[in-house]
C-alpha cells in the first residue's frame, strides 16, 4: 500500500464554474469524464465529490427518470471497497450526485507515478476489486465500466467509484448527437459485440484490472478505440502472466473468459481470495468500515448522512490533507494525503505564494513546449491499423460500443493507408488549422482528449463544408464523418491538440453486413446490396429515428426512411449505388441486407 504521501490534484476552478451546488460549496476540479465533471466540494457532509452532470445527458427526458432510479440503487451499496453515494438533486439544473470525497490518487494515477503493484498489493487489490463487485452486485447494479480511473487506490485498500451511472450513461449516451463516452480498453467482448453488459462483464474487466496492476499495461494494448475493440472481440489478453502474483493468474486467466459463462462470480473471487487478503469472505462488505448511515433522497437536494470512511488509517492517522490548502479561482492546488480524510476540515485558505494556474497540478498540463506544435503528415506503414502510428498514448476517453461492424472496419481498413493528421501552429484558445487533401472518400475522425473537461472539440470548414458536417460541429468523445470530397480541405479546430485529434482515415471502411452501430456519427461505409434493412436497437429517448442513406462516392442522399416504436425496422434502398453508409442518427441500429 502506498506509505509516501501522496498526490491529490485539484484543480482551480474556471470562471464559469459554479461555486454552489446545492448544500455543497465548491472549492476546486478533480477530474472529469463523460458524464461531467467532478469537483471537490465542501458543507454539511464534510468534503464531498460533487459530479454536475453533463446538460447533454441531463437534457433527455428519460435521462432523470432512470438516473433517479439508479441512484436510488446506489444508495444500497455500502461497502468497504466502494464510495459511498451521500447527496443528489436530480431536479436541479444540472443535475448533480455527491459522494464521499477520497483524497487518494486513482490506481491509473498511481501506477503511472509509481509502477506497477508488488505482489501483496496486487492481492490487495484483486481482493478489494471483487469485494466491491459483490456489493454492487448484491444492489442490483452493474458497475459496466470497471477501469483504472475509476478505481481510487487509498490507504485502505481500492476504492471502486463510478457505479450505477454507468448504466444511465450508457442507455442516454447516444441521444444527445455527438456525445460518445466510455473507454473500450476495459470492455467485455459482450459489451463490445452486442452491447450488452452483465455482472460477468464487470468480472471480466476485475481480470484486466488485476492484470494492469500486475504489469501496468491495459489487458489489450493501447491505441484507437477501432484496433483495441478489434483486440477484444478477436484476440487473447495481452498479459504478461509472469508478472501476476501465483495465487492470481488463474483468477485472473478464468475472469477474462471470452464467455461470460466460464467467468467465476465476484463471490467466486472475493471467496478464492479472501483469506490471503484478510477479507471476511461470508459476511460480504455490507458492514465492515464503511461509512455512516447515508440516507438516500430522491429528487430533492439535502444531505444524504455522515460523510467520510472511518476506516482505520495505515499511517497512525497522520492526515496532512487537513493541512489548509488554497483553493479559489485561478489557483490549482496539490493535496498531500496520508490517508483517507475525515470529512470536517478547517475551512480553505488562499495560500502564499498564489500556486501556478493551468491544468491539473502535478499532471504537467501548463507550460513547456507543446509536443503537438508540428506540421506535416505521418503515414502508417501499409497492413497497420488506422491509427496504430499514433504517438499520444493511451486515450482517456473515447467512444464506446463500436459494434461488429467496426471491428470488421478495422480489418479492412489496415489495407488502406491511415493518416495522423498534425497540425501546425495555435495556442490553446485559438483555433489550429488541420488540412488533408484527399484522392477519394475519406473518413474524418476526431477525437475530444480532454477527460478532464466539458468543453468538446469544434470543428469549422473553411469554404464549403465537407459531407457529414453540417457547418461548424462539436463533439465529444469520438465521431466520425465520411467525407466524398476530394482535393484539399482545411478545417479550424478548437481547443488545439492534444485536447483534440484529428485523424484522416483514407477510404470509406468496407464493412460486412450485417454489422451494428451504436455510436453516433456516420456508419463506415459497406457496398450496396438490393435493399438494406435497418433496425433499431435503441431509439435512446426519442419517439422515432430518421435515416438516410448516403452514396460514398458523391455524398449524395438516396434514400430516407422513419422508424417508430411501433415499425422499428425499415428499408432504405440503394438505388443501384456501389456503397453507400448510413448518416449520423442518434438511434444504435443493426443494419444488414434486406432478405
Ligand atoms: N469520490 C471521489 N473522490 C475523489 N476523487 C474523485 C471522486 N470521484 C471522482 N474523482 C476524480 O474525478 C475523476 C473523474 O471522475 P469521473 O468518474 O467523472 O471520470 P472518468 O471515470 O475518468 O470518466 P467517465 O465518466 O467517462 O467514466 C476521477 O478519475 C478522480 O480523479
Amino acid at each position: 500500500m502506498p506509505t509516501d504521501p501522496e498526490q491529490v490534484a485539484v484543480a482551480a476552478l474556471r470562471l464559469t464554474d459554479p461555486v454552489q451546488v446545492g448544500p455543497h460549496r465548491l472549492l476546486g476540479r478533480l477530474g472529469g469524464g463523460g458524464m461531467g465533471v467532478v469537483y471537490l466540494g465542501d458543507g454539511p457532509l464534510g468534503r464531498v465529490a460533487v459530479k454536475i452532470i453533463r446538460s447533454e445527458l441531463a437534457d433527455n427526458p428519460s435521462f432523470r427518470v432512470r438516473f433517479q432510479r439508479e441512484l436510488q440503487a446506489c444508495f444500497r451499496v455500502r461497502g468497504r471497497h466502494t464510495a459511498q453515494l451521500l447527496d443528489f438533486d436530480i431536479t436541479a439544473e444540472p443535475p448533480w450526485l455527491a459522494t464521499e470525497f477520497l483524497p487518494a490518487p486513482t490506481l491509473g494515477q498511481h501506477i503511472t507515478r509509481h509502477g506497477p503493484l508488488d505482489e501483496a498489493d496486487q492481492v490487495r487489490l484483486a481482493a478489494g476489486l471483487a469485494d466491491a463487485l459483490v456489493s454492487i452486485h448484491a444492489a442490483g447494479l452493474i458497475h459496466r465500466d470497471l477501469k483504472p480511473s475509476n478505481v481510487m487506490w487509498t490507504a485502505t485498500g481500492p476504492i471502486v467509484i463510478d457505479f450505477g451511472v454507468a448504466a444511465v450513461r450508457d442507455a442516454d449516451q447516444l441521444t444527445a448527437t455527438g456525445v460518445l463516452i466510455g473507454t473500450p480498453a476495459w470492455l467485455a467482448p459482450e459489451q463490445v459485440t452486442v452491447g450488452e453488459a452483465a455482472v460477468a462483464s464487470d468480472v471480466f474487466a476485475w481480470g484486466g484490472l488485476v492484470g494492469y496492476g500486475a504489469t501496468g499495461q491495459p489487458p489489450y494494448g493501447e491505441g484507437p478505440s477501432d484496433a483495441v475493440t478489434y483486440r477484444i472481440v478477436h484476440e487473447e489478453p495481452r498479459l504478461d502472466y509472469a508478472r501476476i502474483a501465483p495465487s492470481l493468474r488463474e483468477l485472473v486467466r478464468r475472469s477474462m473468459a471470452r464467455q461470460p459463462t466460464d467467468r467465476p462470480t465476484a463471490a467466486e473471487l472475493r471467496a478464492a481470495l479472501a483469506d490471503a487478503a484478510g477479507l471476511d469472505a461470508a459476511s460480504g462488505s455490507g458492514g465492515g468500515s464503511g461509512p455512516g448511515g447515508g440516507s438516500g433522497h430522491g429528487g430533492g437536494s439535502g444531505p444524504g448522512g455522515a460523510a467520510g470512511r472511518g476506516g482505520p488509517m495505515d499511517d497512525g492517522g497522520s492526515n496532512e490533507s487537513d493541512r489548509p490548502v488554497g483553493f479559489g479561482p485561478n489557483r490549482d492546488v496539490t493535496l498531500t494525503v496520508h490517508a483517507p480524510t475525515p470529512p470536517s476540515g478547517p475551512p480553505p485558505t488562499i495560500p502564499s505564494p498564489p500556486l501556478p494556474v493551468g491544468g491539473p497540478a502535478g499532471v504537467g498540463a501548463s507550460g513547456g513546449t507543446p509536443p503537438w506544435n508540428v506540421s506535416g503528415v505521418v503515414g502508417a506503414a501499409a497492413g497497420t491499423r488506422p491509427g496504430d502510428t499514433s504517438a499520444d498514448g493511451p486515450r482517456r476517453r473515447r467512444g464506446r460500443l463500436l459494434g461488429i461492424g467496426v471491428a470488421v472496419v478495422v480489418l479492412a481498413a489496415a489495407a488502406v493507408t491511415a493518416v495522423l493528421l498534425t497540425l501546425g501552429g495555435g495556442g490553446t484558445d485559438a483555433p489550429t488549422t488541420f488540412s488533408y487533401t484527399a484522392t477519394g472518400p475519406w473518413r474524418l475522425v476526431v477525437a475530444d482528449r480532454q477527460s478532464g473537461d466539458d468543453v468538446g472539440c469544434t470543428v469549422t470548414p473553411h469554404g464549403a463544408n465537407p459531407s457529414g458536417l453540417a457547418g461548424s460541429e462539436t463533439v465529444y468523445g469520438d465521431r466520425t464523418f465520411q467525407v466524398h470530397q476530394t482535393g484539399r480541405i482545411e478545417l479550424d479546430v478548437t481547443p488545439s491538440p492534444p485536447g483534440c485529434r484529428l485523424t484522416a482515415q483514407a477510404g470509406g471502411g468496407d464493412a460486412t453486413l450485417p454489422f451494428t452501430v451504436q455510436q453516433t456519427g456516420d456508419s463506415s461505409a459497406f457496398h450496396a446490396p438490393s435493399a438494406v434493412e435497418v433496425q433499431v436497437k435503441d431509439f435512446n429517448g426519442s419517439e422515432t429515428c430518421e435515416f438516410v442513406l448516403r452514396d460514398l462516392a458523391s455524398g449524395e442522399n438516396v434514400d430516407f426512411a422513419t422508424a417508430t416504436k411501433d415499425a422499428p425496422t425499415v428499408r432504405l434502398d440503394p438505388g443501384g449505388r456501389s456503397q453507400v453508409y448510413l448518416a449520423a442518427s442518434d438511434c444504435a441500429v443493426r443494419i444488414g441486407a434486406a432478405g
